[in-house]
């Protein structure tokens, strides 16, 4: 899977570390997600406690976005054979036009572009034929945000893109990202479900978002929106952004405020709030993490899951993560090595310069700098495991105390400062590069801490 590495020179820390991240990814991955979590026949699917009967409808109909949705529609296909009679999807790194019935669009991440704007249409176009008879099956999945992209009324793409691009600088969290997004649509925020009812909407989720709300994961195209205008305005004033943000945007956002447009679908809006009930999660980051736990046990290490729901600034996640490493190796706690110790969450990167990186990147190379200090003999790797970390080719890295050598510290400690560990954790042969994984349950961390010698 980590294409660009040289396994043979590797240590077995560094080989228990790699195979951890392999076998979480594979969990997550659609066709073994909808094999494990979906009971499909011809006549039914059953999925979480509920089971759907196909007999009463008409037509099924597949409709949906995000870095899985692809892999889900490809799973959902080869299942439901002819019984499936159309749908549209719009992922990134398309490999087929079309899976079955189903129409597969190749859009843009993080920043949503024409191919976004035109595939969605489609979507919507089809929600909005579907009728009582029809039953919507909608795939979400993490980056549906950017890909289910339809420009509310008075909005450009342009605007669009350029509100993604400083949310995603400013260091707002998923939601407050996505509070604003969804007062910038004409699909998130329950929108999808609102233009395709009467058809009862049955949502598969991959969940990439720390909590799982399903308000939050995609933006929540199908399900209720607690978030308001006032919700969105306050987040350009927390991280001081109304000038940055452009001029109709803030518009579009004071006008909702004074309550010249009309909010977004809520739990009062019943076509929405019914499709709340039948939304389903078949994956999210714990999946990935109780793999890596069951491979980390079968190596012989004493797994130990520090929590799947990190948020807050890459490098000081990453510091953290390099400190409970030093204290097992120097006392044995929380955990006796040899010991594998979990993560998973979200971390984000408040950008001030101008390099490359992501927020994986700049965790390990904090940590790397850590590590390098306090000299913990421990082997750190983490990915996005969408295999995507920020707008670079890489996924994550892996590094070790001798990442960064004692003098070389400061140069790295540029780098961080300047947003540009890209190049820097490229020249220590650090990186992990898998491409597109096909799934997407955001972060995942592996600290391996050997035995003593
Ligand atoms: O698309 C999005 O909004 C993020 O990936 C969270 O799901």
């Amino acid at each position: 899977m980590f294409r660009n590495r040289d396994r043979s020179a590797e240590t077995p820390a560094h080989e228990t570390a790699l195979a951890c991240l392999e076998a979480g990814i594979a969990a997550t991955l659609p066709e073994r997600v909808v094999a494990d979590r979906i009971a499909l026949d011809e006549e039914t699917i059953a999925v979480g406690g509920a089971t759907y009967s196909l007999d009463t409808f008409d037509r099924l109909v597949v409709l949906g976005g995000g870095k899985a949705a692809g892999g889900l529609a490809a799973a959902l296909a080869d299942r439901l054979g002819s019984r499936l009679d159309d749908g549209c999807v719009v992922t990134t790194d398309v490999e087929s036009g079309s899976v079955g019935p189903i129409e597969v669009r190749e859009g843009d991440h993080p920043t949503p572009t024409e191919r976004n704007v035109e595939a969605t249409r489609t979507i919507l176009d089809r929600a909005e034929a579907a009728t009582a008879e029809t039953l919507v099956l909608a795939l979400v999945t993490g980056g549906a945000s950017a890909l289910l992209c339809a420009p509310a009324a008075g909005l450009a793409l342009s605007d669009l893109q350029a509100t993604t691009d400083a949310l995603l600088a400013s260091g707002a969290s998923i939601d407050e990202i996505n509070a604003v997004r969804k007062h910038c649509s004409a699909i998130k925020g329950g929108q999808l479900a609102r233009a395709a009812a009467p058809a009862p909407v049955v949502t598969l989720a991959i969940s990439d978002v720390v909590g799982d709300d399903p308000a939050v994961i995609g933006s929540g195209p199908t399900v209720p929106d607690g978030s308001t205008f006032g919700d969105a305005l306050a987040v350009l004033d927390r991280y001081d952004l109304r000038e940055t943000i452009p001029d109709p945007v803030v518009d579009r956002l004071e006008r909702g405020v004074d309550g010249e447009l009309e909010e977004t679908p809520d739990a009062g809006a019943r076509a929405v709030a019914a499709a709340a009930d039948d939304w389903h999660s078949l994956a999210n980051g714990r999946t990935a993490i109780d793999a890596a736990r069951g491979v980390a046990r079968e190596r012989g290490y004493e797994p130990l899951v520090l929590s799947s729901r990190f948020a807050g600034e890459a490098g000081e996640v990453g510091r953290v993560h390099a400190s409970v490493a030093a204290e097992i190796v120097a006392a044995g706690e929380p955990v006796e090595p040899p010991a594998v110790v979990l993560s998973g969450g979200e971390v984000t990167v408040t950008v001030d310069g101008d390099g490359t990186g992501g927020p994986n990147q700049e965790f390990a190379l904090a940590a790397a700098i850590e590590l390098a200090e306090s000299g913990a003999d421990a082997v750190l790797a983490s990915v996005d495991t969408d295999g995507i970390d920020g707008p670079t080719d890489a996924a994550g890295a892996i590094v070790d105390r001798g990442t960064v050598p004692r003098d070389e510290v400061d140069p790295a400690r540029r780098a961080l400062a300047a947003n540009d560990v890209y190049d820097d954790l490229d020249d220590r042969s650090a990186l992990l590069r898998t491409g597109y994984t096909g799934t997407n349950v955001n972060d995942l961390r592996v600290l391996v801490v050997p035995a003593a010698d």
